[in-house]
């Protein structure tokens, strides 16, 4: 950033607000100096802001703005608020179809000023894929929305990425069986490439290393237990190679993510979201950050969902909130400071 370059808020969406998604939010406003939490700014009813902090007993004074350049001074006097009214009251733990549309608005909205240039990044609460799907959403999560916001040919590619552990799964919102069945070899490059270029540009990995998993236990067994190893994990490793990535695979799914294999590695590319997912949530729920890949803009979220079970009862962390918006920053300055070089 140079003189000449003002600090840029992040964007932060309210998600479903049925959800954690407005305490976690009030909670890592009170962690800002603590925990060094970045300025951002939420696109939110500030009404049920208020609601939460009341019910929640959280003195976090709210602090309407006109438009994200003020959120920057407004940050170290209270949350600031981007005030986009709901048709109602959520109620802890039961979504609505009617507030669905400012669901959708406020993620749109933290996208059209991140690409205007006046917000650093999109960082996301969680939103309830079920009740945006009911209400007429066509996606069925973040990353495929955001791919379309962002027009064009972006391939969006989800990375969680926590401090024991990177993870991309190659297909993401499907069935187990979809996913199988649409598994091929260009998609596992595709996967590959973004994540080697994000681990470079925006992770500072100068020569990442991807270990490509296998689908089938022991990685096929040589054909003995499913052929998807020899017909497409492998040639796509071989692509990998080819176009001077340091991918090695296919791995035995069950090996990969040991402590040892661990260590071999800065990102596992798995064959589906929960081969995935359920190393990276038992190794690090609740650090790990949901990072989209190879949009043109920065998005950020946390790792986890809106958590029905808990929302209203003051049990919801901030932490990997926190973590997100730590990153979606550190993220947006690494692009500003190398289109400046
Ligand atoms: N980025 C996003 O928008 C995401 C949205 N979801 C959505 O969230 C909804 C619920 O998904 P689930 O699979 O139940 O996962 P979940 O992450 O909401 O909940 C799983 C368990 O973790 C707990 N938990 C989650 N976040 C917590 C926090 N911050 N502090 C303390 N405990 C926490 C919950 O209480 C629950 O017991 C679904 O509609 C799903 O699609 C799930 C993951 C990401
Ligand atoms: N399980 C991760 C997840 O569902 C997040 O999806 P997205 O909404 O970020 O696409």
């Amino acid at each position: 950033m140079t003189a000449s370059t003002p600090p840029l808020p992040l964007a932060l969406s309210m998600g479903e607000p049925a959800g954690i998604g407005a305490e976690i939010t009030l909670k890592a406003w009170l962690k800002r100096d603590d925990d060094g939490v970045p300025p951002f700014f939420i696109i939110a009813d500030a009404g049920h802001l208020a609601v939460d902090a009341a019910a929640l007993d959280l003195g976090v004074p709210l602090v309407r703005i006109a438009e994200p350049a003020a959120a920057i001074a407004a940050f170290a006097r209270g949350l600031p608020v981007l005030h986009r009214p709901l048709p109602h009251m959520p109620v802890p733990g039961r979504p609505q179809a009617a507030t669905a549309p400012s669901v959708v608005k406020a993620i749109e909205e933290a996208v059209r000023l991140t690409q205007a240039g006046q917000a650093a990044a999109v960082v996301t609460n969680p939103i309830h894929k079920k009740v945006l799907l009911g209400a007429g959403f066509p996606f069925p999560g973040h990353t495929e929305f955001l791919a379309s916001l962002a027009g064009g040919d972006a391939h969006a590619v989800m990375m969680l990425a926590g401090p024991s552990l990177r993870v991309v799964p190659v297909s993401v919102h499907v069935s187990l069986a979809q996913a199988i069945a649409g598994l091929s070899a260009a998609a596992i490059v595709a996967a590959g490439q973004a994540t080697a270029q994000a681990l470079a540009q925006d992770f500072g990995i100068a020569r990442p290393r991807l270990a490509i998993a296998g689908l089938n236990p022991h990685a096929g067994e040589e054909g003995a237990m499913g052929s998807d190893e020899q017909d497409l994990i492998a040639p796509a490793v071989a692509v990998l190679q080819a176009a001077g990535i340091e991918a090695f695979g296919p791995v035995p799914p069950d090996a990969l993510f040991t402590p040892l294999a661990r260590t071999g590695y800065d990102a596992a590319i798995c064959m589906y979201h929960d081969q995935a997912l359920i190393p990276l949530k038992a190794l690090d729920f609740d650090r790990a950050v949901n990072v989209t890949l190879g949009l043109p803009f920065v998005r950020t979220s946390p790792d986890h969902g809106t958590a029905f079970d808990i929302a209203g009862k003051g049990l919801a962390s901030p932490a990997s909130l926190i973590a997100a918006l730590k990153m979606a920053a550190a993220i947006a300055d690494r692009r500003r400071a190398g289109q400046q070089r």
